[in-house]
This record gives structure tokens, sequence and C-alpha cells, in this order.
């Protein structure tokens, strides 16, 4: 049983190709991930799948209700949570939540005991009765999830859940997010650049970049794939070292890139001397060589050549945060 269903996906901003061509599949009860650099197309492809944004071209459905046909039966399935905070400052947490109660028109004792339910699920039940704008930047974050859950949705689209929090919050934030998939059964749809994020709660990850999947499968089998170690070697030489080893029959796979070659390989802690006793025949220095399991930043430098750039992000979550606060 699927939950959500994607068929050739298509969003053009003018002659700008934002999504190109996406298809997957999320079963119900999944987390997914679409991991990707900022301007990916993640974003825009959660906005076409909680019909806030028409998709030029392809098809989908969220609970079995079609996206283009059927918005208002998608809209009343799913809770979204978007980057751009949209609580209420002025109000507090309970009267936040009220108020969102009342526009899905969930009658009062309902929504009385649901939004205690909630409250206590993500431990903000002792300040319900606090104006929204003395809570911290994780407080508000937990309250638009539990915001997001008041009209029991199957399905929650988290578009980068922990952006701009710090480490210690964020990884709070994650064992909510578990928990809920996990108790409550509810599928998840989250968007995120933060690698560790994707492979700590995400069952399945679409790794996406300019637009397109470049790779879909579990973490663990997405790491697998590139060789079950990965070799960095960074040299001033790396032409000459890249043509003096690429052919060594235990190398899986080799990249050169801008500053270092990274190679993907069993066992590399039984190669690694035969590596460097090549390079020092041939008279190539090594600056430095180091040995570490796959990362999915190793899964998307070999699919892209690049890596998602945490500092580029982190620059982009000051940003959002500056807005944020200035709202
Ligand atoms: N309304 C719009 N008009 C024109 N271009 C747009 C519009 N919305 C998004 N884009 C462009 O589409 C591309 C994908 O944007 P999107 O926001 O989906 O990326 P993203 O992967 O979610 O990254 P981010 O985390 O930075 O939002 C970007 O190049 C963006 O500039």
């Amino acid at each position: 049983m699927y939950a959500i269903t994607v068929e050739n996906l298509v969003k053009k901003f003018g002659d700008f190709t934002a999504v190109n061509d996406l298809s997957f599949e999320i079963k119900s009860g999944e987390v997914f991930g679409l991991l990707g650099p900022n301007g990916a197309g993640k974003t825009t492809t959660m906005s076409m799948l909680s019909t806030m944004l028409k998709p030029t071209s392809g098809k989908a459905s969220v609970n079995g209700f079609d996206i283009r046909t059927n918005e208002d039966d998608v809209r009343k399935s799913i809770g979204i949570v978007f980057q751009d905070q949209s609580l209420d400052e002025e109000l507090t947490a309970y009267e936040n939540m009220d108020f969102h109660g009342r526009l899905y028109r969930i009658p009062k004792n309902t929504r009385q005991k649901k939004i205690a339910e909630l409250l206590k699920l993500v431990e903000l039940d002792d300040k319900k009765d606090n104006l929204v704008k003395t809570y911290s930047g994780g407080m508000r974050r937990r309250l638009e999830i539990a915001r997001g859950l008041l009209h029991e949705p199957k399905v929650l689209f988290l578009d980068e859940p922990t952006l701009g929090l710090d480490p210690q919050t964020r990884n709070h934030l994650w064992d909510y997010i578990a928990k809920l998939n996990q108790e409550k059964g509810i599928t998840i749809i989250l968007t995120t650049h933060y690698m560790e994020e994707a492979d700590k709660l995400c069952h399945r990850i679409a790794i996406i970049d300019k637009g397109q999947i470049i790779a879909m499968d579990t973490s663990e089998k997405l790491k697998n794939d590139i060789g079950g170690d990965v070799i960095t070697i960074v040299s001033s030489e790396r032409d000459n070292l890249y043509s003096a080893i690429k052919s060594l029959p235990a190398i899986k796979n080799i990249e050169l890139h801008d500053s270092s070659i990274t190679i993907g390989l069993q066992n590399a802690e039984k190669h690694v001397a035969q590596i460097v006793n090549m390079a020092s025949e041939k008279g190539i220095l090594i600056d430095s060589l180091s040995i570490h399991k796959p990362t999915l930043e190793d899964v998307f430098l070999h699919f892209t050549g690049r890596t998602i750039r945490e500092e580029e992000a982190s620059t982009k979550d000051k940003m959002r945060m500056m807005q944020r606060v200035r709202r």
C-alpha cells in the first residue's frame, strides 16, 4: 500500500526546470527523505505534493487522492510543517493549536483532548499558556509539528524540520519524529540537506540534485554500493597518482576531485600499503591519506562530483533564522 506515488513529475518556472521528471513511491508507514543541496528542487516537490503548487506535467497521488484533481482531499489527509514559520507569535501555544483546530472544524471536545495529547507528546504541555514569542527555536518547531498533527493526518510533510537549530535540539527533534512514526504509524516525507538527519531518520532516501533523483535506496545500501571503505588522498600530484593507481584490481571505483582522489574498495587497510608504495615508486608525494566508512556525502560526491556543501547551507540557515526573528 502506497501513501504517495509520483510519476514523471515536472515543474518549470519559465525556462528553468526546478523539478525534472521525478518518479518514486512511498509506502505507508515509511519515513522517506529527499536529500540534496540548496536549490535541488526539494521544496518545490513538497509544494506540489501538498497541492500548494501546480505541476507543469506528470502525476502524483497522496493517500490515493490525485494532487491535480482532488486538492481538498489531499489537503485534509496531510499535515505540513514548512520551512518558514507560520505560528502567531502573539498567541500562546494552546491558542495557536486551537485556532488551527477551528480551521479544520474539529469539534470542541475532540479538539481540547487532541491539543492536550499532542502538547504532551512534544513536551510542551507545561508551557502551553506561554506566548510563542517567548519560545526557543526548538520549541517552536515542536509546536509546529504538534499543530500539523492536530487533524490526524496520515502523511506528514516536513520541509527541513531542523533547519537552523543547534545540534542538541536537532537530536531531540529527531527523537520526536521517530517516535511519531513508530507510535502513530504516520508516513513521513521530509526534506533535508543534513546528511546525518537523513541517515538517522529515513527508511529510504532519494538523493536529489538539479531537480533529478540521482540515487534512491536505504542509507546502508547507498553507502555499500560505492564500496565497503573509502580512501581519500590529498596530493598536489593527484593526476599522476590517479594514472598510477587507477587500474589496481582492488579498486571498485576511483574519482578525481579538485583537491583529492577518493577510492571506493573493500578492506581498505589491506590495500593501502600497495597504493602508498606505488605512489612512492613514481616519486609522487602524498600530503594526507584517510580511510573511512562511506557516508552519504561520499554517495553524493560519487554521483555528482560535488559535495553537498554544508557551509553554504549554513549561511542560508542563518539568513532564514534572521528572517524568522525579524517577523
Ligand atoms: N517561484 C519560483 N520562481 C522561480 N524559480 C523558483 C521558484 N521557486 C523555486 N525556484 C527555483 O527552483 C530551484 C529549486 O528550488 P527549491 O526551493 O525547490 O530547492 P530546495 O532543494 O528546496 O532548496 P532550498 O532548501 O534552498 O529551498 C531553485 O533554483 C529555485 O531558485
